[in-house]
Parts: C-alpha cells; sequence; structure tokens
C-alpha cells in the first residue's frame, strides 16, 4: 500500500537526513518508524505525503508513484495526526473534524454526522464534546480529536508523527490501548512516527529501525527486533531489558501451561484430596469447565464439598494476553500461578514464574533461530 523504493533525502544545506530507504507498509499494516532524535523519521513520513520532497527514489502510494500526484488530492486520501494536534482554536470540536470534508465540498448535515460518528468512535461523547472549544479539552481529548480528524474522510493510508507524546504516561498508555481497538476495527494503513521503543513494540505489526543519517538498521516484527536484534545500534536502542520488553509481545500459549490436580466445586472433600495427591492446592472449576477459585489441601481433611471451601480467584489471563500481563497479575495478586482460560472462559492451564520463564527463552530462541517455539529445545537445570 505504501512502497518507498531507493529514497533519499539531502537538505539544501548537506544534511542527509534519509539515506537510500527502501520499505514497505501492506494494506492494513501499522509499521512504526522509531529511532533516536534526528534520525530522519519525520522526513520519511512528509515524503510520502509530499511535505518534503525527497532528492532520489521513489515512493508509492496504493501503486502510483506519489511524485506525479496533485498534492491536494493525495493528501486528502491521506489521514495525517501530529504531536499538539493543531486544531483550530476558533472552531468547534465538531468543525475541527469535519475540516476535510468541508473542504471536500459535504453539505453541513452529513459533515456533523459524521463528525458525530467519529468523536464516538474515538471514545470522546458527542452530546458533550462536538461543541465545545479546543481549549475546552484536556490534552489527551484534543489527541483524540486528531486522531477523529484523520479519519474523517475515510482515507486509507494514515502518517502519524509522535501523535502520543505530548500527553502524560498513562493518557499516553490508554491512548495506545484505544487506537489499538481503534485500528483493529477501521484496519487502516499506517506510518507511525515515535522516539519511543516501548511504544514501537506495543503498537507496531513491524518496525523500522532508524539510526543517525536515515539509515534503516532493522525492519521486522516487534519479537523479532527485541529477540534477535540485527546490529550492535539495535541492540542498544532496544535496551539491555529487552527481555523484559519481549514479554510484552509473547502471547500465553496452551503448550507453555502446567497442569495442576483440577477438581470440580460439587465433588467431596474426601474426593478431592485424593485428587490432589501430594499437591498442596487444586483448581476448582464449575461444572461447565469454567474457573470457580481454588482449593488449599490443608482444608480437605474434613466434610463437605469442594465449594464450601474453595477461595476466589482474584485474577486469570487470556489466550489473548501477554507473557507480561500474565506476570504483572502473579505480581499485583503476590500469586505463585495464574489461571489461564479460553475465548469461552474455559479453563486451559496455569501458568507459574518458571513457565513464564521458559515459554519467553523458547520464544526468543525461536525468533533467533527461525523456527517455530514448539520445535525449540530448551536446556534447563534439570539437564545438568
Ligand atoms: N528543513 C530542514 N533543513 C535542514 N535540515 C533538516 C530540515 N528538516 C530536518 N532536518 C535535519 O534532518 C535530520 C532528520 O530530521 P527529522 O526531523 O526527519 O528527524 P526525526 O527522526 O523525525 O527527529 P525527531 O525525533 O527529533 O523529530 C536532522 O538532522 C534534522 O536537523
Amino acid at each position: 500500500m505504501i512502497r518507498l523504493d531507493g529514497v533519499s533525502k539531502q537538505y539544501p544545506d548537506g544534511t542527509v537526513a534519509v539515506h537510500e530507504l527502501s520499505l514497505d507498509v501492506a494494506q492494513g499494516e501499522l509499521v512504526v518508524l522509531v529511532g533516536p532524535s534526528g534520525c530522519g523519521k519525520t522526513t520519511t513520513m512528509k515524503m510520502v505525503n509530499r511535505l518534503v520532497e525527497p532528492s532520489s527514489g521513489r515512493i508509492f502510494v496504493d501503486g502510483a508513484d506519489v511524485t506525479h500526484a496533485d498534492t491536494v488530492k493525495l493528501r486528502r486520501g491521506i489521514g495525517y495526526v501530529i504531536q499538539n494536534v493543531g486544531l483550530f482554536p476558533h472552531r468547534s470540536i465538531q468543525e475541527n473534524v469535519a475540516v476535510v470534508p468541508e473542504l471536500s465540498g459535504w453539505p453541513r448535515a452529513r459533515r456533523k454526522e459524521r463528525a458525530h460518528e467519529l468523536l464516538a468512535l474515538v471514545g470522546l461523547d458527542p452530546d458533550i464534546y462536538a461543541r465545545r472549544y479546543p481549549h475546552e479539552l484536556s490534552g489527551g481529548q484534543r489527541q483524540r480529536v486528531g486522531v477523529a480528524r484523520a479519519l474523517a474522510a475515510d482515507p486509507p493510508v494514515l502518517l502519524m508523527d509522535e501523535p502520543f507524546s505530548a500527553v502524560d504516561p498513562v493518557v499516553r498508555s490508554q491512548l495506545q490501548d484505544e487506537f489499538l481497538r481503534l485500528q483493529s476495527d477501521v484496519r487502516k494503513t499506517i506510518l507511525f512516527v515515535t522516539h519511543d521503543i516501548e511504544e514501537a513494540v506495543r503498537l507496531g505489526d513491524r518496525i523500522a529501525v532508524f539510526a543517525q543519517g536515515g539509515r534503516l538498521e532493522q525492519f521486522d516484527t516487534p519479537a523479532a527486533v527485541l529477540g534477535s536484534p540485527a546490529t550492535p545500534f539495535v541492540a542498544d536502542f532496544v535496551g539491555f531489558d529487552r527481555g523484559l520488553k519481549q514479554l510484552s509481545v509473547t502471547p500465553v500459549t496452551v503448550s507453555d501451561l502446567e497442569q495442576p490436580p483440577v477438581v470440580r466445586a460439587d465433588d467431596s472433600l474426601t474426593v478431592a484430596a485424593a485428587a490432589m495427591g501430594t499437591s498442596r492446592w487444586a483448581v476448582v472449576l464449575d461444572a461447565g469447565g469454567g474457573l470457580a477459585g481454588w482449593i488449599s489441601r490443608e482444608v480437605t481433611t474434613g466434610d463437605g464439598a469442594v465449594r464450601d471451601h474453595a477461595r476466589r480467584m482474584e485474577a486469570w489471563v487470556g489466550l489473548d494476553d501477554s507473557l507480561k500481563v500474565a506476570f504483572a497479575e502473579m505480581l499485583q495478586w503476590n500469586a505463585g500461578w495464574i489461571a489461564v482460560l479460553d475465548a469461552e472462559d474455559r479453563y486451559l492451564g496455569v501458568l507459574t514464574p518458571a513457565t513464564l520463564h521458559a515459554a519467553l527463552r523458547r520464544s526468543v530462541e525461536a525468533e533467533s533461530q527461525a523456527i517455530p517455539p514448539s520445535e525449540v529445545d530448551l536446556i534447563t537445570v534439570n539437564d545438568a
């Protein structure tokens, strides 16, 4: 959908901002350009909508060479979101969102309808916010308006230049979550610039790591960049804690789970004690295979049913969750294990710190050896 073919940019003062860059973004893909300040990320992005002209090389959007395109038409087909948004201060939020539809000559009623629809999509109640002015919104809300505005004419392509960097870390994290949800709905082709590797890893389907002079050091999935950095520069840029970052891009998988004893809520304590053997605890399931809680061996000596003695489960994770979420839940609840459920809330098994670590090692090894995680042969302390 977007293709850069040997693109370079040298500014008139001699600064080489981008050096022979080739890059492609597939339809519906979110590619993040990441790198230290001044490495040519913004220049790259601005060459796509021709705010900057390349010195050499070619850029295609949807198969057409942008250097031959009419810039007004080109830019209407490309949503653009920047840091601090740049909303018009004397126009209402509704009018700000509908700027491009207005330029495109949409009738007033349709513009209003579209603006309301988009405000709702980015999590701003149109009945409250549509008639407000930019200064009556928080920074995070203004960024949402910026995203709504970029989506107004339903462009297939979005360029986003540090859109969330002007807000505090908590709001930023919320905006990232909402943005991922939004993208899973709208599936735009997105080029996203940030200098923050955490943000890149969290948002990108693939990430392009740039070094000074606009050199592309690595272009791959977040897991590959973290698991096997292509150059010492990338290794340094992603940080010594890349293993921790890897947790956030590694999903929980069924083969990683442990299977502790399982008892049913309506089992008697005698049956439960027999099922538990020497284990100190068991998972308790309800009749439908859902998670009902857990039970400690100490309470299985008396009479009665498991359900009367089971403890409530405070937390669990789904198969869509990352190992980071699983680990964070374990830490939050000071738990030695966490249950994993499928999409229908059926219990699948548990993750422990040891299995979580093994899962992470397997994922890193799989990435560096380019084999499926299931084929990785991990050496553990038991092999000694
Ligand atoms: N109009 C310009 N004229 C001359 N040099 C420029 C111009 N715009 C950018 N540069 C230089 O080109 C290089 C790349 O700049 P660019 O803004 O693309 O980097 P960036 O990676 O987006 O940086 P940041 O993260 O700080 O925004 C820098 O050295 C910058 O000083």
